[in-house]
């Protein structure tokens, strides 16, 4: 059995701290006890309106993530000019839209090819290792080959977000047979987007899958877990307050 890895998207946690524009809960904070927990990477998503993972959470991260980061972002020259002075050890090219709540679809890679070659070649002269966010369509990932990706990371929204367990199951095999077509073009892939404790297990059961990135669910069950010990510890705090201590 070979081994699937995980990177653990942080964002969500930053949606926190941004909502309220305080400086907590921090996601350099949160980067590390994810590592602590056994996470193989993290990701974020800079987003070109910074909604959540902001500047500075990047350059610092740079400095502290003691795996690896998947700087996931925009084909744009702002992104790639910040990725290029970061230098994570991979970036993956996603596609966005100002007004999406999250990530809608893949990258259309075959309708914008010399746009994402040079970006694919720019990244890559820096010594970075490119990924690019794309459904699971055949035409993308021979376009996904053809421009020189190393890596592809699979959309799974569309399974996450089935309205029927005949169309998540569809989902799936297309997932699967479009994971082992990249594979065996020797395209490592990748998956995420909307996958949670509930439909984790089918696509990690995929053999071609390398690295599942996966990160609202995560940090959802977070929030909700850790909730009884924070309810605690403010209570403690409280009584200590009371007490003059
Ligand atoms: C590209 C992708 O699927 C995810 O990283 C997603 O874009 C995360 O972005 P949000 O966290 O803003 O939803
Ligand atoms: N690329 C997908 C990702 O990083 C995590 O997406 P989600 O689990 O937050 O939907």
């Amino acid at each position: 059995m070979s081994r699937i890895l995980l990177g653990v998207n942080i964002d969500h946690i930053a949606t926190l701290r941004q909502v309220r524009g305080t400086n907590y809960p921090d996601p350099v904070h949160a980067a590390a006890v994810a590592e602590h927990a056994g996470a193989d990477g993290i990701t974020i998503h800079l987003r070109e309106d910074r909604r959540h993972i902001i500047d500075r959470d990047v350059y610092l991260l740079a400095k502290t993530l003691k795996t690896r980061m998947n700087f996931e972002c925009a084909v744009t020259e702002e992104m790639l000019a910040i990725a290029c002075e970061v230098k994570p050890t991979y970036v993956c090219l996603v596609p966005e839209k100002r007004e999406e709540l999250t990530t809608e679809g893949g990258l259309d890679v075959a309708g914008q090819k010399d746009k994402i070659r040079a970006a694919v070649e720019r990244l890559a002269a820096q010594g970075i290792l490119v990924s690019l966010f794309i459904d699971a369509d055949k035409a993308q990932i021979d376009a996904a080959k053809e421009v020189g990706a190393p890596y592809i990371e699979i959309h799974t929204g569309r399974y996450a977000e089935a309205h029927s367990e005949a169309e998540a199951a569809a989902e799936l095999e297309r997932i699967a047979s479009m994971a082992k077509y990249a594979h065996g073009l020797g395209i490592t892939v990748n998956a995420g987007h909307g996958l949670h404790y509930h439909n984790v297990k089918p696509i990690a059961a995929i053999p071609e899958l390398y690295e599942l990135n996966i990160g609202h669910a995560i940090v959802a069950r977070a929030a909700i877990d850790g909730l009884e010990k924070a309810v605690r510890d403010m209570k403690q705090l409280m009584l200590e307050g009371r007490r003059g201590e």
